[in-house]
């Protein structure tokens, strides 16, 4: 959903790599807070007119970066429920400059529990050729970027979506809310 609730910033913004479970998570989350979620890849989808692996086809990943970048900060202006971001947003300086001060969660899962849920059939174009080393290679750059922008680093290896919601809105302090 674009442009549509109350405007931001989110109360929640998920950040980490494919598999970790930023959707599901976040569907979850958006249900037990009883606000819209949001996914920046899906609204540079609807902006772009295609799919993220034709992006990446057609003009490059730095174009794609740009686009996720003017992407997070309109939805962190317009959207105040739970947020997730692309897996690979926090590799672009600018858009780790606007997560400053937000509720960012790194929702961390390791190689095994990636590889089990993703599958790696989906397409991420990232991840086309010899998904384990690239997975590995990716986590070992991105890690502490994800650690960086996060207020609060949230395990998800061997625990249930519900758990892991539940563990985020602990860690936010947004049980009451
Ligand atoms: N905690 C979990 N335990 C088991 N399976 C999970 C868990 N979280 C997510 N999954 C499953 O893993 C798969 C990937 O989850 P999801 O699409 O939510 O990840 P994502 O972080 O949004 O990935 P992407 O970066 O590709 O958007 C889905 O099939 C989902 O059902
Ligand atoms: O890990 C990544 O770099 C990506 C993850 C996806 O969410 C998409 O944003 C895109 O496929 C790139
Ligand atoms: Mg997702």
């Amino acid at each position: 959903m674009t442009g549509t609730g109350p405007a931001g910033p989110p109360l929640v913004v998920l950040v980490g790599p494919p598999g970790a479970g930023k959707t599901t998570v976040g569907r979850l989350l958006a249900d037990r807070l009883g606000v819209a979620y949001r996914d920046t890849d899906g609204d540079i989808e609807t902006t772009a007119g295609k799919p993220i692996p034709e992006i990446f086809f057609d003009e490059g990943e730095p174009h794609f970066r740009e686009l996720e970048r003017a992407a997070v900060r309109d939805a962190l202006a317009g959207h105040r429920g739970v947020l997730a971001l692309g897996g690979g947003a926090v590799m672009d300086d600018g858009t780790r400059a606007l997560l400053g001060g937000l509720p960012v969660v790194f929702l961390e899962v390791g190689l095994h529990d990636a590889v089990r849920r993703v599958g790696l059939d989906a397409p991420r174009p990232l991840l086309a050729v010899n998904p384990r080393q690239s997975w590995r290679q990716l986590m070992d750059a991105r890690r502490p970027l994800y650690t960086e922008v996060a207020r609060a680093v949230v395990s998800t290896d061997d625990r249930t979506p519900e758990d892991v919601a539940d563990a985020v809105l602990d860690a936010l302090q947004l049980k009451d809310a």
